[in-house]
């Protein structure tokens, strides 16, 4: 492919005083074309692993809702060793003991690239981000976090010919996204930090594929449900916080109002999809970014599925960003073309869900609940 590595690494050194890294990591950023800190041998190739090895796998801020449970769906695939989850913060002792950890800040360029080369790293899954909602309540950390760190991953994952998925959202549509369903392709202005990162990060991929080869795989996820993990701040938080407070008191306070429809899915089905897009042949990818679905519904419609299983109060007290955040999103997800080109299928519809999510937190406490 073309690429002008060699001479843009030169360009970089001749206008470089002595032979720091930081001046050259200045000088190559100055030219718009490349990626910086390109050396000569760099492949662009989208797989650097032969087809019969494990890919060595490298999770950007892991420790969130999604990260360990991808981690441990990978090992299982790949093998323990291959998967190695990094974050900032410090991970509980069974996480730390169930395989490779390591500390990274994505906005640390050189420490992400010496823990790619140091490990060999072939994919890298960017999971790093601040959500919609704590996003709204922190504008620069979230430019900083989602924007100038997703920088440093397309640049390092384009400099070693890495395969790249990073995750984008229904959170990536706006008001004036058509809601009902919401197609792949369609006018995207959201109204939110989060949002703008997002489409951003979907562009600049896409580009970073078309431009340099780069193997970039990105899906929207709509709003991720998990049992044994905590969501970081969105605005879907509340259709996990429902099952928590279900059990421990049999109330539940909600912060969107009762018939806010968005797309949702429970964390299986999420981590399978990014897995079998990880893996799909490239031939089968007719885009980089897709949507993918599974359920939609309102919280009055989650509430009353949970009241099928157990006696459940719900009040409202809306939360006026949250609301007005949702409000400009997707209802309902058109995923077919995910379905179409690499075989996309879900597993839990809202029952399901439910139910998984009940049987996760033990059938005792909900009899003892409904006694
Ligand atoms: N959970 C959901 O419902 C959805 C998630 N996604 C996307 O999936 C990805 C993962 O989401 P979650 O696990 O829910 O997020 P989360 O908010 O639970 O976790 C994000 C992690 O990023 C880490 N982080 C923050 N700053 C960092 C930095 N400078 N360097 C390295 N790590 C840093 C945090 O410590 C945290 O552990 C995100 O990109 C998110 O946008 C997309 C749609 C829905
Ligand atoms: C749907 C998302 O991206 C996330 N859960 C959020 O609500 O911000």
């Amino acid at each position: 492919r073309p690429f002008l590595g060699k001479l843009v690494a030169k360009q970089a050194l001749l206008g470089t005083p002595g032979c720091g890294c930081q001046p050259l990591t200045l000088a190559v950023r100055n030219i718009s074309f490349s990626p910086r800190q390109v050396t000569s041998d760099a492949s662009f190739h989208s797989v650097s692993f032969s087809e019969t090895d494990h890919p060595k796998v490298l999770i950007t801020g892991g420790l969130g809702q999604l990260g360990v449970g991808l981690a441990k769906l990978l090992r299982k695939r790949f093998g323990k060793n291959n998967v190695i989850l990094s974050d900032i913060r410090k991970p509980p002792s069974n996480v730390f003991h169930s395989g490779p950890f390591i500390y990274s800040d994505i906005l640390d360029y050189k420490n992400l690239r010496e823990i790619v080369v140091n490990n060999r790293i072939t994919w890298l899954v960017h999971y790093s981000a601040l959500l919609s909602a704590v996003g709204e309540a922190n504008v620069a950390l979230a430019r900083s976090v989602n924007i100038t760190g997703l920088h440093n991953i397309l640049d390092i994952a384009a400099e070693h010919g890495l395969r790249l998925f990073v995750p984008s959202t229904i959170g990536a549509f706006g008001p004036t996204s058509p809601r009902n369903p919401t197609p792949d392709l369609c006018v995207q202005r959201p109204r939110t930090i989060y949002g703008v990162s997002k489409v951003h990060a979907e562009l600049m991929g896409e580009y970073y594929h078309h431009r340099y080869g780069l193997d970039f795989r990105c899906l929207r996820y709509p709003g991720i449900i998990s049992a044994d993990s905590m969501p970081g701040g969105g605005t879907t938080d509340y259709a996990v916080q429902i099952f928590h407070d279900a059990i421990k008191s049999g109330k539940f306070e909600c912060n969107l109002k009762h018939d806010t429809r968005l797309p949702m899915m429970y964390i299986d089905d999420c981590l399978r999809a990014t897995l079998e897009v990880m893996e799909a042949p490239t031939d089968t990818l007719t885009m980089r970014t897709y949507n993918i679905n599974a359920m939609s519904f309102t919280p009055e419609e989650l509430a009353q599925e949970l009241q099928k299983q157990m006696p459940l109060e719900v009040t409202y007290d809306v939360d006026h960003v949250r609301q007005a955040i949702a409000d400009s999103w997707p209802m309902n997800f058109d995923d077919s073309n995910a379905r179409k080109d690499w075989g996309w299928k879900h597993d839990y519809d809202l029952p399901e869900l439910v139910q998984t999510m009940l049987n996760y937190f033990g059938t005792d406490t909900r009899m003892a609940r409904a006694n």
